[in-house]
């Protein structure tokens, strides 16, 4: 049996439909910036505040080292930025179904306003800023992904509703 893994962009709801995800089924959720968090022992903002975003990643790919260990059947929330590194992108597929919640820039910046946890969007010029990260990461997550789901205008019931569907489960 496979681990289910989503992908997407920030705001799209890969922790929230996962934790949902993972209690239907009765299985572990892994959420891989909660695992760098206790890892590194402090928050995502003070790991790119104090060390940088390329820190940041290699803290990404040792997780994902880790992941290829886990036996039993989980659902895994992915950071946002995953995927973007190339050779992440297999390893993504190796650990199951990869699942890419697609959302357009009008969502996130609606879910995400006033939110202070996501590094990459602090500052001015979010909503250009969310615009252009998403179109420059578009391919890389389908790229990754085995099923896409957009997820526009849905709850988070529904789109684990449509997770299942997609997989006969
Ligand atoms: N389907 C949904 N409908 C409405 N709001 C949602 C939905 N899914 C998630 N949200 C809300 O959007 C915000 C971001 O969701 P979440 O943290 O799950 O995103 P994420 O994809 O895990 O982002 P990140 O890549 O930063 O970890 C939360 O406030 C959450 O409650
Ligand atoms: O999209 C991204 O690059 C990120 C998304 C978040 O899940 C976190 O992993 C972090 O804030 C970076
Ligand atoms: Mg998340």
């Amino acid at each position: 049996m496979k681990h289910i893994v989503l992908i997407g962009f920030m705001g799209a709801g890969k922790s929230t439909v996962g934790r949902a995800l993972a209690a239907e089924l009765g299985r572990e959720l892994l959420d891989t910036d909660q695992m760098i968090e206790e890892k590194a022992g402090c928050r995502i903002t003070e790991i790119f505040a104090r060390q940088g975003e390329p820190a940041f990643r290699r803290l990404e790919e040792e997780i994902l080292k880790q992941l290829a260990e886990e036996k039993a059947p989980a659902v895994i929330s992915t950071g946002g930025g995953m995927p973007v590194f190339e050779k992440n992108r297999p390893a993504l597929r190796r650990l199951g179904t990869v699942v890419y919640l697609q959302v357009k820039p009008e969502t996130v910046l609606k879910r995400l306003k006033g939110d202070t946890t996501r590094p990459l969007l602090q500052g001015g010029g979010a909503e250009s800023r969310v615009r252009e990260l998403l179109a420059e990461r578009e391919p890389a997550y389908r790229d990754t992904a085995h099923e896409v789901v957009p997820v526009d205008g849905m709850s988070a019931d529904e789109v684990v509703r449509r997770i299942k569907e997609l997989n006969n489960i």
